[in-house]
């Protein structure tokens, strides 16, 4: 009989509390130095049911925080140049630190003119060009809130990175992109993997580190994974759940299979979902740190 593996999970969630407590424990020495809390505001245009979950938490982690939370909820057939105006009144706004426009929207707007439109210093999504370029480069960046809080992880469960070689399955300019520039920084080998790789398993079962950001659900199997390696699964996948006209999440690696032969693995829910919305906490802190010319804290 084979001794069966169980990999150690990777508590994102709890990860996630911890990092919200230390922001929360920060804030008041911002309030301190300059007369007022971090302030986040949060666009979302029209009424996709996920999205309003989404906001919803986002909203209640950032008043959790101490910080302030402007919610702000547009009809699915406003204007393009609605929605740039506001970014622009948000732009002027100096109690604003973050602007988050909560994606996807709708067919009719073009997301790149809008994500362009909002001031690099206030970007805590970190999708703007000047940001991805900065990170691109290595200078002082917004670091988009999914990779940044997939790495943490990986920092808290491996500790050094330096020589691993990791696989980031997915190449979108929100998650594949910006996790492969702060492994490289990491000083990881990165094999950027996406859908038209070939012989995919072959290429993943060379990783230490595997990061699935494909939206395919249950894609990695556990024959893909090298024993040991730690898996962090971005995936966040609404299926057709047991019963009748109930869904359930899922990620992009199939859970059972990959625990059994991985080192350790992030769960989904709990996992790397948890650490974006603190990381975007801890972006607005920055933000608001270096708006304002206050010491940004280290280490968050
Ligand atoms: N401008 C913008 N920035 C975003 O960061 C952004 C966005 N648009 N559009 C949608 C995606 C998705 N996203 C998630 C955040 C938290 C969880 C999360 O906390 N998930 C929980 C479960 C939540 C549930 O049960 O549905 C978990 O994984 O444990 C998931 C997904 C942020 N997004």
């Amino acid at each position: 009989m084979t001794a069966r593996n169980i990999a150690s999970i990777i508590d994102g969630k709890a990860f996630a509390a911890g990092l919200r407590a230390r922001l929360a424990a920060l804030v008041p020495d911002f309030v301190r130095a300059t007369g007022r809390a971090p302030g986040l505001a949060v666009v979302l245009v029209g009424d996709d049911p996920a999205s309003q979950v989404y906001v919803r938490s986002k909203h209640k982690a950032t008043v959790e925080a101490g910080m302030l939370s402007f919610e702000h909820r547009l009809s699915a057939d406003t204007t393009q140049q609605a929605l740039l105006d506001l970014v622009a009144t948000l732009n002027a706004d100096d109690a604003v630190d973050g602007i988050l426009v909560q994606l996807p929207l709708p067919a009719h707007i073009d997301d790149k003119a809008v994500l362009a439109s909002i001031d690099p210093a206030k970007d805590v999504d970190g999708f703007h060009v000047v940001n991805a370029g900065k990170l691109a480069v290595g200078e002082e960046a917004l670091v988009p809130c999914t990779p940044l809080g997939s790495l943490m992880l990986l920092q808290d469960a491996l500790g050094d990175l330096s020589g691993l070689h990791a696989v980031v399955i997915g190449r979108s300019n929100i998650v594949g992109k910006p996790m492969a520039q702060l492994l490289l920084q990491q000083s990881c080998t990165v094999t950027i993997a996406h859908s038209r790789t070939r012989d995919l398993p072959a290429i993943v079962r060379l990783a230490d580190i595997v990061v699935a950001a494909v939206g395919r659900p249950e894609m990695v199997r556990g024959d893909w994974i090298k024993p040991g390696a730690t898996v962090i699964d971005v995936g966040i996948n609404r299926v057709p759940g047991a019963e009748p006209g109930k869904t359930r999440l899922v990620g992009d690696c199939a859970y059972d299979e990959c625990a059994a032969v991985a080192g350790a693995i992030t769960p989904v829910p709990g996992g790397v979902g948890p650490m974006t919305i603190a990381c975007l906490l801890r972006n607005t802190l920055v933000a608001a740190s270096r708006r304002a010319g206050v010491n940004a804290p280290e280490g968050l």
